[in-house]
């Protein structure tokens, strides 16, 4: 009684989105907590992106609500970030100054030496305080989406949203940058949306996956990932019990979006 309660970071309820005559979302609901680390997978064009660009404020649900932090979000505001596969730097601008543009959209308060300053500090968590001074040409895909990962982290971010942001890279540096953002979670402790189509990935860096089904698409399952630590003797076992379970389900939706792509070629 008059506790005063926090909302949570995003509340999506009875959620439904088209494109055109094409039902994308059907009726979705969940709600992520504060902290909470979430990844959504799902069969390629279930909608993963789309309910992405709701929570950032850029695509309106036809019926039902989002809402972060309580309020409709709309574009531009700084308490959120954004981090996709295609890295969105602007080429003309240095690295140093790529990583402060996003300060100066999102903390106008602070002044040109702050933000210099507080972009230098990200890329030396990221490991690339050495090209500050470089363009973006001039760096690895790996080496640019780091950068934009510090952009995104230098505006300490409550709500941190990324698409698929290691999809671009190779192998290995999908894996160190994992591990970077990793890092920066555990030092930074903030709620975060990743879309990604790998399962190992969701597994190892989120809280909870929550799996979406073919479209028109619902929630198929959703999975507390509660896991001891990697040196533990039962981590392989408890992982491949998430792994098969999520797996299981996840390849029945591949399976029907891919017959439906049949049936419609
Ligand atoms: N602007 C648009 N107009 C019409 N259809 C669109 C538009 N954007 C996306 N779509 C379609 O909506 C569906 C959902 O797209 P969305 O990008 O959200 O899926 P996704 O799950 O993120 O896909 P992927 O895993 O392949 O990235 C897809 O079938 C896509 O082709």
């Amino acid at each position: 009684m008059g506790r005063a309660t926090t909302p949570p970071a995003i509340e999506v309820s009875d959620v439904t989105f088209s494109y055109g005559e094409t039902t994308i979302i059907d009726r979705i609901s969940f709600q992520v907590e504060e902290g909470e680390f979430l990844s959504l997978i799902g069969p390629s064009g279930c909608g993963k992106s789309t309910l992405l660009a709701m929570m950032d404020g850029v695509l309106k649900p036809d019926s039902g609500t989002v809402l972060v932090e309580g309020r409709t979000p709309s574009t531009g505001e700084g308490s959120r970030a954004t981090v996709f596969q295609g890295f969105a730097l602007m080429p003309w601008k240095t690295v140093l100054d790529n990583v402060a543009l996003g300060l100066r959209y999102k903390r106008p308060d602070l002044s040109r030496t702050e933000r210099a300053d507080i972009a230098m500090e990200y890329l030396e968590k990221v490991g690339l305080a050495s090209s500050a001074r470089r363009y973006p040409r001039h760096l690895s895909g790996g080496m640019q989406q780091r950068v934009g990962l510090a952009r995104a982290f230098a505006v300490q971010p409550r709500l941190l949203l990324m698409d698929e942001p290691f999809g671009a890279l190779d192998a290995q540096n999908a894996e160190v940058l994992r591990d970077e953002v990793q890092a920066l979670v555990e030092q930074e402790g903030r709620s975060i949306i990743l879309v990604t189509h790998n399962l190992d990935e969701a597994l190892q860096l989120s809280s909870r996956v929550l799996l979406m089904s073919a479209g028109p698409s619902t929630i198929r399952d959703d999975v507390r990932v509660e896991l001891p630590s990697r040196d533990s003797p039962h981590y392989a076992a408890r992982y491949d019990e998430y792994r098969t379970r999520l797996w299981s389900h996840l390849r029945d939706e591949v399976e029907t979006t891919r017959a439906r792509e049949r049936n419609a070629a």
